[in-house]
């Protein structure tokens, strides 16, 4: 559904230039949930951003069913970390669900099913006619969440969407995209920085290097499908994904230290 190949990308800056990823190759298959993982600054948001179609690649290609990217896929939904910024705040919740639809030139009563489904499967339809600033940071980013999937895209792109968010709400809207994913069976790539995010929600989790950037590591995350936040998180082969994945950003910053999680987990 989704590759990515050779994925290139340097800033060009007045004297200087950066290069934020090197050799990125990776694929995601229809209805999978990918994550990506890396040490600060090793070009998640860039990947994202290149793969939404919002940033030119310098070299390689992203393809989504494969057709090559060149702009924003209309198949593609994008949900950032700063909902503040991705909702307007003059308009209501329903008003800002149904606002992409409208675009996508859907049909006025099935934008209404598809709002009032999406505001309720995120636990909103209370709050259809509140203003986003009315709201809390979790609502509002549910608010963003239920955009995306009224929208119905084929590729969710999500970029570190709960940093933002408390402990319990990140645990909740974890959930929350876990349920949808399964529910949509929408092609997911979810940008993360925290390992136990990563292994909690993906299927797979793609360990990137620190610059010069390429992938690590591609690894299956062997764990029983049906995931909970108490029973998942305490088995242990969770605690050696998540040892092995920890140990590998270590590596990628330059800290060496292998414990037995680690060695384990491979
Ligand atoms: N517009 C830009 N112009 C020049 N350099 C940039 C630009 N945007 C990002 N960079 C640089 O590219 C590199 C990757 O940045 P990016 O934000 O993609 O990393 P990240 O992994 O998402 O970071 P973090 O973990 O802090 O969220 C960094 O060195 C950053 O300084």
């Amino acid at each position: 559904m989704l590759e990515v190949t050779g994925l290139k990308k340097v800033y060009q800056a007045p004297g200087r230039s950066v290069e934020a990823l090197r050799d990125l190759t990776f694929r995601v298959d229809a209805a999978e949930l990918v994550c990506v993982v890396g040490p600060s600054g090793c070009g998640k948001t860039t990947l994202l951003r290149c793969v939404a179609g919002l940033l030119p690649a310098t070299a390689g290609t992203v393809r989504v069913s494969g057709e090559p990217v060149k702009g924003p896929p209309p198949s593609m939904a994008v949900v950032f970390q700063e909902y503040g910024r991705s909702l307007f705040p003059w308009m209501t919740v329903w008003q800002n669900v149904e606002l992409p639809l409208q675009e996508k030139k859907v049909p006025r009563e099935e934008r209404r099913r598809r709002v009032a489904e999406s505001l309720e499967a995120v636990g909103l339809a209370e709050a259809a006619s509140a203003h986003p600033w009315q709201l809390s940071g979790g609502m509002q980013q549910r608010v963003a969440i239920a955009r995306a999937a009224a929208y119905e895209p084929k590729v969710l792109l999500m970029d570190e969407p709960f940093a933002a968010v408390d402990a319990q709400t990140r645990a909740d809207l974890e959930d929350l995209i876990l349920r949808l994913w399964r529910d949509l069976e929408v092609t997911t790539l979810f940008v993360t920085h925290d390992i136990d995010e990563a292994v909690y929600l993906g299927q797979r989790v793609i360990v990137l290097s620190s610059s010069p950037t390429v992938v690590m590591e591609d690894l299956k995350i062997d764990l029983p499908p049906q995931r909970d936040q108490l029973t998942t998180r305490s088995l242990p082969r969770f605690a050696e994904l998540r040892g092995h994945v920890y140990a590998q950003i270590q590596r990628a910053r330059g800290v060496r230290e292998a414990g037995p999680a680690e060695q384990e987990a491979r």
